[in-house]
């Protein structure tokens, strides 16, 4: 059975509609909604937790409609947990009771069942009576976690939830909601705007732009078979070039011949080239000429900003070595094949 299936909604505040049909199937595991900011991510969220009505569709968790035609079954009796953008602790209720606050009443004042969720989400027992205003941003969100998980959801909801934590504490933190997710057997649906964070966490990516999702498949999936130029655009910054593929599948573009991903007929193409398959030598004489216009460096590896000289401008992402300088003639390559979509004759 699954978790959640949302079919064909539609939602507004009154003015334009914000969502306009969505549909998503959410079995197990950590499914991210991934899209910029304003996009619907947030309303759905709402929806499907019962604090926003859908104008149509259908909304379904663990096999039970909760909303849909004339039907509106209230938050509190949806079987979902809720972790918000800053965990939204109560600050006058110590971890134990917090987390004590998501279970029934008989329930609360069992330690037993509050010790099992501080496990689960990977925190010291000593933490129980602390107040959140004691604890890190990430021991703050684990509890949220923990409180959300407490009543044994069928579903659990996050929208942004590290989104206040910095850089190291995000990507461990997020490491540690997901093994607790999976441990506990609930499924989540985690609001994102971060690609890291969607594509290392989650086992189903939903893409979403402009109240629609655009492509909902494996983080793999996505990034490597993007279902168009808008996935491809918005996932890994790729910069979109014009071409013409022979027969033989090598396309003639600005960079020159690329080997284009996939089948396609011959005729004119849209090539995805991704920073990470463009390559910048010392060597003017290899590939296609080019100025650096800018450079920066990250440590680890590096963003090098060319224009071709024929005017387009593209992201090489390098390791961190031999690095141009602003200004540099080079020559640019491209490293293995580029995602193709069939481009428009002119
Ligand atoms: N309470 C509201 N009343 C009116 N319009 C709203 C309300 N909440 C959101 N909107 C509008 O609905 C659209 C979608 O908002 P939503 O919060 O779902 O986006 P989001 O993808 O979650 O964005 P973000 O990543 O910035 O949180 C936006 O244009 C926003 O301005």
């Amino acid at each position: 059975m699954s978790a959640l299936v949302v079919s064909g909604v539609t939602a507004s505040y009154g003015a334009g509609p914000v969502l306009r049909g969505v549909d998503l199937t959410v079995t197990e595991g950590v499914t991210a909604v991934l899209g910029s900011s304003g996009c619907g991510k947030t309303t759905l969220l709402r929806v499907v937790a019962g604090f926003l009505a859908p104008d149509s569709g259908t909304v379904s968790i663990a096999g039970r409609e909760v909303a849909g035609a004339g039907r509106a079954v209230p938050p509190r009796r949806r079987n979902i947990g809720y972790v918000p953008q800053e965990g939204a602790l109560f600050p006058h209720l110590t971890v134990a009771a917090n987390i004590g606050f998501g279970l029934p009443r008989a329930e609360r004042r069992h330690s037993v069942r509050i010790d099992e969720m501080l496990e689960l989400v990977e925190l010291p027992r000593d933490l129980a009576d602390r107040f959140p205003h004691q604890l890190s941003g990430g021991q703050q969100q684990r509890v949220a976690l923990a409180r959300a998980l407490a009543a044994r959801p069928a579903l659990v909801l996050l929208d942004e939830p590290f989104s206040s934590l910095d850089a190291g504490l995000r990507e461990e933190t997020g490491r540690a909601v997901a093994r607790a997710l999976r441990a506990s057997k609930a499924a989540g649906v985690l609001v994102t705007h971060d690609q890291g964070e969607a594509l290392s966490l989650a086992d189903q990516v939903a893409v979403m732009a402009e109240g629609r999702f655009l492509q909902i498949a494996a983080p793999a999936d996505v990034y490597l078979s993007p279902a168009d130029e808008a996935v491809a655009a918005f996932l890994g910054h790729a910069v979109m070039l014009t071409g013409t593929l022979g027969p033989d599948q090598v396309a003639q573009c600005p960079l020159g011949a690329v080997r284009a991903r996939g089948e396609l007929p011959a005729g004119p193409v849209v090539l995805a080239v991704r920073a990470e398959q463009v390559r910048v030598s010392a060597d003017t004489t290899l590939g296609t000429t080019a100025t650096v216009l800018d450079v920066s460096f990250f440590g680890h590896d590096a963003t090098i900003r060319v224009r071709l000289d024929t005017g387009e401008v593209l992201t090489a992402r390098t390791p961190a070595g031999a690095i141009p300088l602003t200004g540099d003639r080079v020559g640019v390559l491209v490293d293995g094949d580029v995602v193709a979509f069939p481009g428009h004759a002119r």
